[in-house]
């Protein structure tokens, strides 16, 4: 058989590791592909210090990769959603297979772009969008085909946890362990994707789709940041034997499909509890496997890049299968797909809830703010009640309520936050147990 020719876009933290593992690993990745697979061509405007390019033809114009007719796979490691959706289109217009490490990308447009690709018969495989180094989307479009998936949970951000883990464990300042996690090469080109969530929105939404069978949903997603976490909630979290980390949770429930991204405190006692650093998890609920967890490195070069060659061995070993008898992009075949899922908004999810308050220290409060609750009937399930601090005549309240309805819980919030006797925000954060 001739070889498989690889065209990588985009020479970066990500582009530089797939060229490095596919060149260091070779021998054995074409022993497993059945096939040589040989890079014959990388598109990038700059060198990348880290890789070896003496015997590979570079194209400063990415689209020369894409318009090569002896390329058969074209790897996509731009980034962004303008330039890579017309590098990705153009290379299916050309009938050329396509891996991709782009979540923004898939998540915006991937609805459009397998769409090109069923047109054209090549296969999109984007392994390295979620998780990194994780093979989830294999999980759950292969390994977990037999379930009915209840729900998914996952810190989806490595930056993000990174970040946390700092803060909690080092006492670090937010802003240093941010430019930490740039210099390793974790972050996105703007890091406000990783800090407000919205990367973790696209992980989300692809993990979603694989696992409810539905078109791909980025504007539906709930989304909530890492950025407004106060130091004394994670203390307190610790206090009550919780921890706070940010999840991206996807659920079936018999009111609709829940999509949201929020920092969620869960026991501790919980392996994805413990999951620190860079570290990726997805825990994930099938009626017939039970829970499932899968655990690795959430960015970085090499850990993606495992992600991005493991996908170009699989379109390798497929390139002679008709396109019908592939695994379908998104795990269902598009007619089998809902089109139409109900997908709740934030205010219908139902949860529990930390509450933390800061109350005059007199006698009656807490029956005023119970009393507010129980008319939502919501109860309470812990509190914590701190000493008053010097100088100050409030103590800070802390409550661990029964699940609730959002909307009701807000109301119940509002209603709180008018009492005379207590001061300022009443702060909330999501509780799961993950069970
Ligand atoms: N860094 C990670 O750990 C990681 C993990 C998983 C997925 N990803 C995804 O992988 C992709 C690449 O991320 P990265 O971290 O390697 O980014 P990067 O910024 O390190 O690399 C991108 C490279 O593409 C080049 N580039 C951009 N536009 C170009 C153009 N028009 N022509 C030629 N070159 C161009 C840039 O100069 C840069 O060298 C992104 O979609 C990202 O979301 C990254
Ligand atoms: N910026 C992303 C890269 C991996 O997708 C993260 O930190 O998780
Ligand atoms: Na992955």
């Amino acid at each position: 058989m001739k070889p498989v020719k690889v065209g990588i876009c985009g020479l970066g933290t990500v582009g530089g590791g797939t060229f490095n593992v596919l060149t260091r690993n070779k021998r054995d990745i074409s022993a497993r592909a059945g096939v040589e697979i040989d890079i014959i061509q990388v598109g990038t405007r700059r060198g990348n210090s880290a890789c070896d390019l003496a015997q590979t033809a570079v194209a400063t114009d990415i689209f020369e990769v894409v318009r090569n007719p002896e390329v058969d796979i074209v790897v996509e490691l731009i980034g962004g959603t303008t330039v890579a959706k017309e590098l990705v289109l153009e290379a299916i217009a050309n009938g050329k297979q396509v891996v991709t490490a782009n979540k923004a990308l898939i998540a915006e447009h991937g609805n459009e772009i397998f769409a090109r690709a069923a047109e054209q018969g090549v296969s999109v495989a984007f392994e390295a969008a979620v998780a990194g180094g994780i093979p989830i989307i294999k999980a759950l479009r292969e390994g977990l085909a037999g379930n009915r998936i209840e729900w998914l949970a996952g810190i989806i951000n490595g930056t993000g946890n990174f970040i946390l883990t700092e803060m909690r464990d080092k006492g670090r300042a937010f802003d240093d362990v941010l430019q930490e996690a740039q210099e390793l090469g974790y972050a996105e080109a703007d890091p406000t994707f990783d800090v407000e969530g919205i990367d973790a929105a696209h992980k989300l939404v692809i993990l979603a789709s694989l696992a409810f069978g539905m078109p791909l949903q980025f504007d539906k997603v709930f989304t909530e940041g890492i950025s407004k976490i106060a130091p004394e909630d994670v203390a307190y979290a610790q206090e009550l034997g919780y921890r706070i980390k940010h999840l991206g949770i996807a659920k079936q429930t018999a009111a609709g499909i829940e999509l949201r991204v929020h920092p969620t405190m869960i026991p501790e006692k919980r392996l994805i509890a413990n999951v620190d650093g860079v570290m990726n998890a997805v825990l994930v609920k099938g009626d017939a496997v039970g829970s499932t967890l899968y655990y690795g490195a959430g960015a970085g070069a090499e850990p993606t890049a495992s992600a991005v060659v493991a996908d170009i061995v699989d379109l390798a070993r497929s390139l002679t299968v008709a396109f019908e008898h592939r695994v379908p992009a998104l795990g269902f075949h598009p007619q089998g797909q809902n089109k139409s899922p109900n997908i709740l908004p934030q205010s219908d999810v139902e949860t529990a809830y930390y509450l933390r308050l800061l109350a005059e220290d007199r006698p009656g409060v807490l029956a005023q703010i119970s009393t507010i609750l129980a008319d939502a009937n919501i109860s309470v399930e812990a509190l914590i009640q701190k000493e008053p601090q010097q100088d100050a005549p409030q103590v800070p309240l802390i409550l661990l309520t029964s699940r609730a309805i959002e909307r009701q819980l807000m109301n119940a919030i509002e209603k709180i936050e008018a009492l005379s006797v207590i001061h300022g925000e009443v702060t909330h954060i999501r509780v799961e147990s993950l069970g």
